[in-house]
């Protein structure tokens, strides 16, 4: 029986639409931007930090090694969207993985509150899942539910710390939706928005406003999801040390 941490829980998210889903629910205490955009505060009285890796595995796995260094945290957590493989799978619905896949590695465990309704697999891969003939494909292949790009290396990196991380995930583009590169290009490495590129994309393509407002709708339904979820998840961490 080793002794309770005493670090907050850590909950890593990918990119700034995510991590504001949680910071705005945060009593902060303080935000600072290096090496990773961290925000430091209190949900419920547990301390908690937040961390914006940015996407992608190469800053998932710098962004763990990191957080893990820095916070000693008592749980990790992943929290954010991913896309449906699965086809019965609808936009918002919330999903909590108990393993990771990759293709070529072992599949690595995750940590999980209790028996959960029927098992499920995410995929990680070095980029996005955006048509739905390749969101089947994908399923096809790999047999997961959903599929995101940092989840898998969050996990190998805490499993050389002893530490298995507990993974939130709400579906934001379903199996039978297509995701538009340009829409991501207006995202940053870091994860953030970036208002110039917004404005070229409008001035040069109107109609990609709808897109951009059916993005920002699914974005919403999937955010309030993700949040009671993990509101739900914190409350039950802490009658449990780290994850089992
Ligand atoms: C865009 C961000 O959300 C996750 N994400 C959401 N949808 C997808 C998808 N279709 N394919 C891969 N990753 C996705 C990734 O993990 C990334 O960080």
């Amino acid at each position: 029986m080793t002794s309770e941490p005493t670090g907050p829980a850590v909950v890593l998210t990918a990119v700034a639409t995510e991590a504001r889903i949680v910071t705005r629910q945060l009593e902060a205490e303080s935000v600072e931007r290096t090496p990773f955009w961290h925000s430091a505060g209190r949900i419920d009285r547990r301390e908690v930090v937040v961390v914006r890796m940015g996407v992608g595995p190469a800053r998932a796995m710098r962004a763990t090694a990191w957080a893990i260094d820095t916070f000693a945290p008592s749980h990790l957590l992943v929290c954010g969207f991913a896309g449906g493989l699965d086809p019965t799978l609808r936009m918002g619905t919330v999903l909590q993985p108990h393993e990771v896949h990759r293709q070529g590695k072992p599949p690595i465990p995750l940590a999980n509150l209790g028996p959960t309704s029927g098992a499920t697999t995410i995929l990680s891969r070095d980029e996005l899942a955006e048509t739905p003939s390749e969101k089947e494909d994908l399923f096809r292949r790999s047999g997961c539910q959903a599929v995101d790009m940092e989840t898998y290396e969050v996990a190998s990196v805490a499993a050389e710390h002893q530490i298995t991380p507990y993974v939130i995930r709400a579906i934001s583009d379903d199996a039978h939706t297509s995701l538009d590169r340009r829409f991501m290009r207006l995202v940053d490495s870091s994860g953030d928005v970036r208002p110039g590129k917004v404005v070229t994309l409008l001035l040069s393509n109107p109609t990609s406003v709808m897109g951009l407002m059916r993005l920002g709708r699914d974005a919403t339904i999937a955010s309030d999801a993700l949040w009671a979820s993990l509101r739900h998840t914190l409350e039950r961490l802490s009658r449990r040390p780290r994850a089992p």
